[in-house]
């Protein structure tokens, strides 16, 4: 049977479709499975350090002409890829490499229905710098394997997956706002980010979340080969990092990523990040109203998308 159609395809919904806040969590469900399963492909390789240097790499010098990492050239090759695909046009996603060093999109550009204000929002500098010096190195094993091409796959795809996870807080806010932008007018006149912080987090939620990704992150880390004994793992030479020489768990369970690191992933970063870019994205929002939704919100009356 074919899957049922996804609501939320930003090219044909609706804006108000779209900016649901039960189809925006489902979508930030469906990216946990995506972020699990990248932070399990990127910890099988190790954590291979020199990638993230500057200049580590001299044949990028002398062949490319670029001075910076590794990483950042093979997140600019491949954003240059999708850039010509249009992929940075969409609403919800925002790439690492400055807009200057990506090519023009082929086609022309898709009609989004007008969701977002004109943000000028994008935090993947911090996200960059946090994979690398935290995420990395607790998923990883403190080791070179020369797998530099396949580590890099996996970096950008889980920047890319982190990152429209992390953006895609705006969508939350901006929904929020909609549904009582009462409620937001004061303390963003105030400009205080403490107060609107305390407005849009939800604990139940966050809790639910924390609890749902730690079974994800262990089901899906499992070593199904233990099902069969040890014979798949006999005579493979197991090196360390890889995850079959992963420490097993109390249960004597082998698992490809740690549940725990999974969650403070999650806990330490991508949540305090999302809300980050809500109240970044909230700060702004009233100078991008007119004069009379002003006044009709100031009124009780809600929010009025303008004709
Ligand atoms: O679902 C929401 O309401 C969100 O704002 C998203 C999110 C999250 O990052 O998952 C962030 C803040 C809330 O406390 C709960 C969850």
């Amino acid at each position: 049977m074919a899957p049922s159609s996804n609501v939320f395809n930003l090219a044909t919904s609706s804006a108000s479709q779209i900016l649901s806040l039960e189809s925006i969590r489902s979508v930030l469900q469906r990216l946990e499975d995506t972020i699990v399963f990248q932070l399990i492909e990127r910890a099988q390789f190790a954590r291979n350090a020199p990638m993230y240097y500057p200049g580590a790499f001299p044949e990028l010098i002398e062949k490319e002409g670029w001075h910076a990492s590794w990483v950042e050239w093979f997140l600019k090759e491949t954003e240059g890829a999708h850039a010509k695909c249009r992929r940075w046009d969409a609403p919800d996603e925002y790439p690492f490499t400055k807009p200057d060093l990506l090519p023009k999109a082929i086609l022309p550009p898709i009609k989004y229905p007008k969701l977002l204000y004109d943000h000028g929002i994008n935090v993947n500098t911090d996200i960059y710098t946090h994979y690398r010096d935290v995420i990395v190195p607790t998923i990883t094993s403190d080791d070179d394997d020369g797998q530099y091409g396949s580590s890099a796959v996996r970096d950008v795809e889980t920047l890319a997956a982190l990152s429209r996870r992390i953006h895609f807080g705006m969508f939350v806010s901006e929904s929020k706002f909609r549904s009582d932008p009462q409620a937001f007018i004061e303390p963003i006149r105030k400009e205080d980010r403490e107060k609107l912080e305390a407005l849009i987090t939800k604990p139940a939620v966050e809790q639910a979340l924390l609890v749902r990704l730690r079974e994800k992150a262990r089901v899906y880390g499992q070593d199904l080969d233990k099902a069969v004994g040890s014979l798949a793992t006999q005579g493979q030479g197991a090196t360390a990092g890889t995850a079959a020489a992963r420490p097993a768990s109390s249960s004597g369970e082998k698992h490809k990523i740690d549940a725990d690191d999974v969650v403070h992933i999650y806990q330490d970063f991508v949540i305090p990040m999302t809300k980050r870019v809500e109240v970044d994205y909230l700060i702004k929002r009233l100078d991008h109203l007119s004069p009379s939704q002003l006044a009709k919100i100031e009124a009780g009356e809600g929010y009025a998308e303008e004709a």
